[in-house]
């Protein structure tokens, strides 16, 4: 593809909505746009050979890159039960809805975690998994890696984040290793064990999902100096405690609650205070089973992390009492001036939660009626109205809910959390609920959104932008590919000095009932320069529209601040709450994603009704718009195939010195650090190692560069010093290889390699396969188009000489018709003509 296609491909994204009114992550909720005219053809010729469609395991690959093409490939590899697909930097994960035998089972991971190369395999969630593990192990800056899971509800994240865990908890199992096995081994599983308590009590069974997250949550998986795991600790964002007291038609509360009913013995629910037959109003749907109602296993994982009988009844007492509130109702008083009245009934199920929430009944009974008001130093009571009595009600338990989840969090964290001395690094799983929009969306939403939008502009200012702006630091010539950025969104929603949520605060902080039409207006006064906001003046509800960088979202203002009260009443400090805290606990989770390397998985949810293996093409394409997955492949792809970086290698080899002494000083201090030996040979082959890689990175992606300095230090570290001189000539050999540039489409390094008749030096057995597997790691996975030497490849031309006595080897390279297949003709002279030159200079 030339540069011409690139800049079409961008053109293509601004007619169909590029720019920044109608970004390329902005419509979520219309159909797919109509293609180019121009690329119209391309397309066609490119869907024609539908057979191929399925072969596609990168995306970078699809030519022309556009929502349809894309969208062909991801049905294709799904209609036969292929789930992963690299998209450039990111894994695609289409969500099968049915479990598949085989695909994550122990030997699978430990096939992905032996590999010398997992990404030459069938893309999975144990390549992102491996790659974040190996750049630990490479002590690569910046060290630590996070691995984004995102994805609308019911996409897979929460499977995917456990998937994730699973494959950390076995192949950096510190049981593996000797030390008191007892101890360790129950590290790993505590760990594990985690999940059933938190989904317990932070799921529920929603309309799109019947085990769906209501929290987000941040796992740092402590890895010790050898990578093994030693702990972990849970941070969580958001929990939906709204849906304590109210649940949408069909949706249930959080599981744990239906877990107490359904398991409770007659003993228990005696101590719970419940009569044979109770119903409660914060219950419905109890007649719905879902595969999450185990209470044996949640409380099993309770005893397994330590929490004892005692604390346990302490618990559901709590939980208990939560229900006993819900079914408290208040009637209006005749007399104004008085409290609203409780019937008998609800008298009793107020008196039942307070003995079981350890309060005096009569105080419960008045904080929920009547409140204080101040003035000045004086404080009035003042009784509340009926509705205004249930609005409390309702913050009470949620309040409750919320301190009795954060308690657990912070219990499972004493519990898992390693001594800061015994661990070094992390590995964080980020699984966040994604972008929300319902025809009734309120605070709820609008938290979640905005935490959306600050990871949007994470990735987007992370790799969109940063890769970018890298190439054109590599001196290479890069026309920008435009992306929405979603600042004005964010300077909207929490901007100084004025923002919908400074707004909403100051509302809330008001001693006064407070009324939907006055904040409406306010909002419309002081935001009306920003074009993010936008208010439907026939609408008789209060609302206001925010456009995010998914689609447009109307809020409802009704009952907003009443809600918002509720969150800065309940935060606890560092809890992810109302105000100044909401965003405070986000900058600390964008602050630990921006000192960690990141790695990015987009779950996709391919039906609404979690049917298996059933795709809707809409359903996917809204997502892929939503979450900019063709301008990520764009930006990947472009770069391989773009010809004026190939052009630009000589410009790459006039600025090759300064590359090496710039990572010559920090390969040394890397070395160093390893405290080896032998510095100065290290020091060369190091800088040429980096000079490598350098080239390596210029026609791949930047992303890359990692993975390929981690394979070649850790194969490196690995060696005996007396393979050094070895190497060292190895990758002269592969550096002279890259110094001619040749401007076909593809691999120069491969082709070089590929070509040269044959190589002479000196090697032990030993030496001589660990270079096969370095000249196998150093080469890319496959890609269109491009010029590869598979690992197996290099390995069977190499299986006879491995018979050889030690000492002198040497390598023939058969010439397979293969590796010659696009090969243009005049090259071959070309190619030989300098493998001799070279090889008469390296040998
Ligand atoms: N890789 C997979 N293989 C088999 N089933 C899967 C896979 N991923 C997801 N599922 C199924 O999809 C359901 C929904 O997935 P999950 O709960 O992980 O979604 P989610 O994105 O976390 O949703 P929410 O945001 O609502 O929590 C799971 O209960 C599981 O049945």
């Amino acid at each position: 593809m030339s540069s011409a296609d690139n800049r079409r491909i961008v053109r293509e994204g601004r007619r169909n909505g590029g720019g920044k009114e109608k970004g390329f992550f902005q419509k979520v909720h219309s159909p797919p746009s109509p293609l180019n005219d121009s690329l119209e053809g391309e397309i066609q010729a490119f869907l024609i050979d539908e057979d191929q469609l399925h072969t596609y395991d990168d995306l970078t690959k699809v030519n022309p890159v556009t929502p349809s093409t894309v969208l062909k490939c991801l049905q294709a590899r799904y209609s036969v039960k292929v789930f992963y697909t690299h998209a450039g930097c990111t894994l695609v994960a289409l969500n099968p809805f049915q479990p598949i035998p085989d695909l994550y089972t122990l030997d699978v991971m430990k096939e992905y975690h032996g590999a010398p190369q997992p990404q030459e395999f069938k893309p999975h969630i144990f390549i992102v998994a491996e790659e974040a593990y190996r750049n630990v192990q490479g002590q690569l800056e910046p060290v630590n890696q996070s691995l984004v899971v995102s994805g609308e509800s019911g996409a897979g994240k929460t499977w995917t984040s456990r998937c994730l865990m699973k494959y950390y908890a076995t192949v950096a199992a510190s049981s593996s290793v000797v030390k008191s096995q007892d101890t360790v081994e129950r590290i790993e599983r505590r760990v594990l064990d985690s999940n059933p308590i938190m989904e317990a009590f932070g799921n529920a069974c929603t309309l799109r999902n019947n085990n769906s997250s209501r929290f987000g949550k941040y796992i740092q998986l402590q890895l010790d100096r050898c990578q093994l795991l030693v702990g972990a600790s849970v941070q969580t964002y958001l929990l939906e405690k709204s849906r304590v007291a109210c649940q949408l038609a069909n949706e249930r509360n959080f599981h744990i609650f239906y877990q107490m009913m359904k398991m409770a013995t007659d003993e228990q629910r005696k101590e719970w205070k419940m009569p044979p037959g109770q119903c409660f109003v914060w219950l419905p749907n109890s007649e719905k089973t879902v595969e999450e109602d185990c209470f044996h296993e949640t409380v099993e994982a309770m005893v397994h992390l330590g929490i004892n009988t005692e604390r346990q009844r302490q618990i559901f007492r709590i939980l208990a009492g939560i229900l006993q509130l819900g079914n408290v109702n208040f009637y209006s008083s005749t007399d104004e001036s008085q409290p609203c009245n409780l019937d008998e009934q609800s008298k009793d199920f107020s008196q039942r939660a307070a003995e079981l929430l350890c309060v005096p009944a009569e105080e419960l009974q008045m904080c929920l009626r009547v409140r204080m008001l101040k003035a000045g130093k004086q404080s009035v009571l003042k009784p509340c109205s009926q509705a205004e009595c249930s609005m409390r009600r309702d913050c009470l338990a949620k309040v409750i809910y919320a301190q009795l989840f954060d308690w657990l969090v912070t219990f499972i964290n004493n519990s898992i959390c390693a001594d800061k001395s015994t661990w070094c690094n992390f590995i964080g799983v980020l699984d966040v609920y994604g972008f929300e929009c319902f025809q009734i969306n309120n605070l709820e939403q609008l938290c979640i959104n905005y935490a959306n939008e600050k990871l949007q502009q994470h990735f987007v200012s992370h790799y969109l932008r940063a890769q970018q702006e890298e190439y054109v630091s590599e001196g290479l010539e890069w026309s920008f590919v435009k992306y929405q950025d979603n600042q004005s969104c964010l300077d909207l929603l929490e901007g100084s000095p004025v923002s919908v949520f400074s707004l909403l605060n100051e509302e809330s902080r008001l001693n006064r009932v407070s009324d939907a039409k006055t904040l409406r207006v306010r909002l419309e006064k002081e935001l009306c320069d920003n074009a993010n906001i936008s208010w439907d003046k026939f609408s008789k509800e209060p609302h206001f529209t925010v456009a995010h960088y998914a689609g447009k979202v109307h809020y409802q203002i009704q009952g907003m601040v009443e809600k918002n009260k509720v969150f800065i009443s309940s935060s606890p400090p560092g809890f992810f709450q109302g105000g100044r805290q909401r965003k405070n606990s986000l900058e600390s989770l964008m602050k630990i994603l921006h000192t960690t390397t990141p790695h990015y998985t987009r779950c996709i949810k391919p039906n609404p009704d979690c049917k298996p293996l059933t795709f809707k093409k809409e359903e996917v394409i809204m997502q892929l718009e939503a979450c900019g997955i063709v301008e990520t492949i764009h930006i990947s792809a472009a770069v391989l195939t773009c010809p004026a970086v190939v052009s630009q290698l000589d410009l790459l080899e006039d600025q090759r010195k300064k590359i090496l002494s710039q990572c010559a000083f920090t390969i040394q201090c890397c070395w160093l650090k390893h405290r080896r030996r032998r510095h100065h040979a290290r020091h060369q082959s190091a800088t040429l190692i980096q000079a490598v890689v350098r080239a390596w990175l210029v026609r791949r992606c930047v992303q890359r560069r990692n993975r390929a300095a981690a394979v070649i230090q850790n194969t490196w570290r690995k060696w005996r010093v007396r393979l050094l001189k070895n190497t060292y000539r190895i990758l002269c050999f592969l550096l002279s290889s890259i110094q001619k540039p040749v401007t076909v489409r593809g691999w120069p390094m491969g082709l070089a390699l590929a070509s040269a008749p044959s190589i002479t030096m000196s090697l032990t057995a030993t030496g001589f396969q660990k270079m096969v597997s370095v000249m196998a790691s150093l080469h890319l996975p496959s890609q269109r188009g491009a010029y590869t030497v598979k690992p197996n490849q290099f390995s069977q031309e190499l299986a006879s000489i491995r018979a050889q006595p030690k000492g002198s080897v040497k390598l023939h390279y058969q010439r397979s018709p293969l590796l010659y297949a696009d090969r243009q003709p005049d090259m071959k002279s070309d190619v030989t003509g300098f493998n001799a030159i070279l090889l008469e200079k390296t040998l």
